[in-house]
């Protein structure tokens, strides 16, 4: 286990990188352990727009109301904030990338290559206009999406002149950033930055690359990249739990691939990362249920939330164990059913604890799981940040001994997230 003071005062308050080359800027040895530094992104114009024609296809039931959904986020930041958690911005950290890099130019290349822009009259007019702002309104700008009456195409083709009146956008919003945390995974002193599965979000991702690769708190903090986003398995990070410094529990699920899992574990084994055991716990595939966070979180050192739908009638669940094996490029696996029982050998404690999301009743439990009621966030062994709305839940996890601390959701539920989906740690402290 590294130790806590490696990862004190690694920049000053304007991200400027003060830190020794010993220093890590991503320690996340637990999902419980008292949390640092955390990565947000606020809700931007991106929310508005959304519209009930692409709604379902970037991922959204509902379209939120802008100025609500940003002072909920707000008021969840600075719930961070008084709990002594210091809060980076997506945003903010992808312009000071770019321009720490000069790589604007090339990152503007790269967005317009993967938004679909086939046409180079388009694709000029597009490069020029985003190129004329200033970075963090450009980063801004992509992430909000461009309409195609921003602009003006000077073309006699027919594919553009026929194109404009048509899908009213040339380059797509991006909705789905504020929940940081399915882009990419802390897990130890490394990241994984995912392939996402669907095209909606996979653009997402290349602000989390051009922060690691490019922004001077990250690039010389000795970061692993346990994956990049050139890897063909898709996974994404509401799958990836990191249960203590040995184990780790991922969902097979409709966004993580059970190839991914695997390829994952023999890359942490082969690297010499501190982990030496996957606990695979597969999901439904439904969209309720997208990620293990979704269904299943930790919050204390015992303690976890569960949805009860994962289960089947006699309370099992398919897991499996992957273990390093003797084999170069190979990993051991160990089929099992009872949860507890895995959770309990893995974490070697004397039992275990499995709160069930709005105490298990037919009506509550489907209706809070919808909005999030398993989707806690850890900020210290036993003290968790979730959304007011599931009181039923809250109640449950208080009558146990948990700390609750609710933050407001009317709007933010409606991207079908909650605090453990639009946060992702960057430093935690270890824990025992
Ligand atoms: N970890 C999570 O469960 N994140 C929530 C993602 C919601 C988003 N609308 C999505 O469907 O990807």
């Amino acid at each position: 286990m590294k130790s806590t003071t490696e990862t004190e005062s690694i920049s000053n308050e304007t991200g400027e990188n003060t830190m020794e080359t010993n220093k890590k800027s991503i320690h996340v040895f637990s999902e419980i352990g008292e949390l640092q530094t955390v990565l947000l992104k606020r809700p931007g114009r991106e929310i508005e727009n959304l519209t009930p024609d692409i709604m379902e296809r970037l991922l959204f039931d509902d379209i939120p109301h802008l100025p609500v959904i940003q002072k909920e986020h707000d008021k969840f930041a600075e719930t961070l904030r008084v709990n002594g958690v210091e809060v980076l911005y997506l945003e903010k950290l992808s312009a000071e990338a770019i321009d720490a890099s000069d790589t604007k130019e090339s990152f503007v290349e790269t967005m317009l290559d993967e938004s679909g822009i086939s046409s180079k009259n388009v694709y000029k007019v597009l490069k020029d206009y985003l190129l004329s702002m200033d970075t963090l309104e450009m980063v801004e700008k992509i992430m909000a999406g461009v309409r195609k009456n921003e602009v003006e195409v000077d073309s006699n083709h027919l594919a553009d002149i026929s194109d404009r009146h048509q899908y009213p956008f040339y380059m797509d919003p991006m909705p789905n950033l504020y929940f940081t945390r399915d882009p990419g995974a802390s897990m130890g002193n490394g990241m994984t930055i995912n392939n996402m599965t669907y095209q909606a979000r996979k653009r997402e991702t290349l602000f989390l690359e051009t922060i690691m690769k490019h922004h001077p708190r990250f690039k010389d903090g000795g970061t692993d990249i346990w994956r990049d986003r050139n890897v063909t398995t898709h996974m994404e990070g509401g799958d990836e739990l990191v249960l203590n410094d040995k184990v780790l529990a991922i969902g097979i699920s409709q966004r993580t691939e059970a190839k991914a899992v695997e390829d994952l574990a023999i890359e942490l084994f082969e690297k010499g990362a501190s982990f030496e055991k996957v606990l695979a716990i597969k999901i439904p595939n439904v969209r309720a249920m997208m990620h293990l966070d979704t269904v299943f979180t930790m919050i204390d050192h015992n303690k976890f939330t569960i949805h009860p739908g994962i289960l089947e009638f006699d309370g099992s669940i398919d897991t499996y164990i992957l273990e390093k094996s003797d084999e170069a490029g190979k990993v051991k696996i160990t089929h099992e059913t009872d949860l507890g029982k895995v959770l309990k050998d893995a974490l070697g404690v004397d039992d275990i604890e499995l709160i069930q999301c709005g105490g298990g009743d037919a009506i509550a439990a489907p209706r809070e799981q919808w909005n999030d009621g398993s989707n806690t966030l850890a900020i210290a062994p036993g003290v968790v940040v979730t959304y007011d709305r599931n009181y039923v839940s809250n109640e449950l996890l208080r009558e146990k001994g948990v700390k609750v601390i609710e933050v407001e959701s009317s709007e933010l539920s409606r991207g079908r997230g909650g605090p453990r989906c639009m946060s992702m740690p960057l430093i935690r402290k270890d824990i025992n």
